[in-house]
Order: C-alpha cells, then structure tokens, then sequence
C-alpha cells in the first residue's frame, strides 16, 4: 500500500562477513517489490570489524535507508529489538538474522500473507507446510523440536514455530508485545508469541526454509536451553 514502510531490524555479533551480502540482497528485494524500507543494524561491539562495514553499507545504500545503531558490549538478542525499535520510522518491522539462515527472498510472501489477512504478525515457520531446517546436527534438531513441542504443548499458542525469530511484525503489535515480555535470552521469541496471543493478536504464517549459517558460529549454548525451560515455566504460571 502507499505509504507503508517496512523497517528491518538486523541484530549482527561478529558477522561482517555476512553483513554485504544480506544488505544486497535486502535492497534488491524491497527495490524490486516497489517498497519503502530501511534496515537498522545493532551491533554490540564485534570485534571482527562488523561496524566498519556498515559504515561502508551507508555510504554506498544511504542514510536514509541503512541505518547503525551500536551498543557498547554483547548484550544478547532480546534487547537487541527493544534498542532498534527506538530508531523504527516504518509501520512495519521485520525481524531476521544476518547470517542468512533467514533468507530475504521471503519477504514478499510476509507481505503478501500480511495483506491477506491483515495480520498483526506474519511468522515463518519451518515446521509447517514446505518449510524446514538445513545444515543442522542431530542435537540441534533435537533441542530445537523439544522446544516448540513443550512450549506448544504447554502453552498452546497455536503456532507451529514458536522459536524461530524471523517475523513481520505492525510496529503497535511489536511495541505493545515487547513491553510485556521479559525473557532475555533465545526463549524471547517463543515468549513473544505467547504474549502476541494474550493480547489477542492475529498471527499468519509463511513456510520457511532455514538453512545454518556458512561463516562463524552460533551463540546457543546450555545456558540458553536451561533459560528456554524457565522461561516456559514462568510463562505457564503466570499467563
Ligand atoms: N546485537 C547482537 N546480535 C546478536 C547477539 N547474539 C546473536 N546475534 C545475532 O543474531 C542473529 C542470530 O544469531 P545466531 O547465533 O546465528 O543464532 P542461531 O543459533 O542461528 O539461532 C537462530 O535460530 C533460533 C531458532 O532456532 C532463534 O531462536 C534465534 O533467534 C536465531 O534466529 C545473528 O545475526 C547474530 O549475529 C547479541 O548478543 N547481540
Ligand atoms: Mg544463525
């Protein structure tokens, strides 16, 4: 629609590798599709150089279209969002990785599937229709679908990717849902959708093919998995 914007918030730790690519393929996507966007970039002090890059993205896309919005050590991907959507100026906001496990050649099909229905939030899901997960180890599968299984059956959000974090969000949904959501960790998006449906939130879903990143390593350790289980505790004793 006229006037829409679609604002998306790239949390980065040490992916300046990853970083060109992702932005290249970003503008060509919202480029191609006509739309107004702007991605904002948090970075919490990589050391591998990850902020001279952007810098250089904002030079070659723009201001107005690539913006930095740096903090000052790791602090985890929960707040990583809270920080950016100060900086939002879209009526959108997408939410997605930097490490192309999220890939932008679905961001159409958020938007068309947001349109639709005129959803609140459109999730991918890799666990419905011809979605799925590439590249990961036994283990990992195993965690990932233990934890949608508990959270699901627990909780019933009705959703069948609770943790995955790639997601269109209307900025008043993200804004109202993150005011109210209080995990830190990995457990955030599952905490997310839970909170979405308390509030009575519409939530559509779009197919995703998830594939594990190429360069660099993933940040999920045990302490995210013991964090994952409080976290659907806490949620079961109080929502
Ligand atoms: N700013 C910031 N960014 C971070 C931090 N930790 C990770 N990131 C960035 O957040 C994105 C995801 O981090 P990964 O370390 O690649 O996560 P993952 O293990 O692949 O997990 C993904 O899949 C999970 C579901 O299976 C998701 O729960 C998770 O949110 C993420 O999408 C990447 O762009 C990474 O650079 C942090 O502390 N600060
Ligand atoms: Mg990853």
């Amino acid at each position: 629609m006229a006037g829409d914007k679609y604002s998306v918030i790239l949390p980065t730790y040490n992916e300046r590798k990853n970083l060109p690519i992702i932005t290249y393929l970003l503008a060509k996507t919202f480029q191609e599709n006509k739309l107004d966007w702007e991605v904002i970039i948090v970075d919490d002090a990589s050391p591998d150089g990850t902020q001279e890059v952007a810098k250089q993205l904002i030079k070659l896309y723009g201001e107005e279209h690539i913006l930095l919005k740096p903090r000052a050590g790791k602090l985890g991907l929960g707040t990583a969002y809270v920080h950016a959507l100060n900086f939002v100026s879209g009526n959108f906001v997408i939410i997605m990785d930097a490490d192309f496990s999220h890939h932008p050649e679905s961001i159409p099909e958020f938007i068309k599937k947001q349109k639709e229905g005129n959803f609140d939030i459109v999730t991918g899901t890799r666990y419905a229709g011809n979605g799925g997960v590439y590249g990961w180890d036994l283990k990992r599968k195993l965690v990932s679908r233990g934890a949608n299984f508990l959270a699901s059956t627990v909780l019933n959000p009705r959703v069948s990717d609770l943790t995955g974090s790639f997601r269109l969000y209307k900025k008043p949904a993200l804004e109202k849902i993150i005011a109210i959501t209080k995990s830190k960790g990995y457990v955030f998006q599952m905490e997310m959708v839970v909170r979405a449906r308390s509030l009575g939130l519409t939530i559509g879903e779009v197919p995703i093919s998830f594939v594990d990143r190429l360069y660099g390593e993933s940040k999920l350790g045990g302490d995210e998995i013991v964090g994952y289980l409080k976290g659907v505790w806490n949620l079961f004793v109080s929502v």
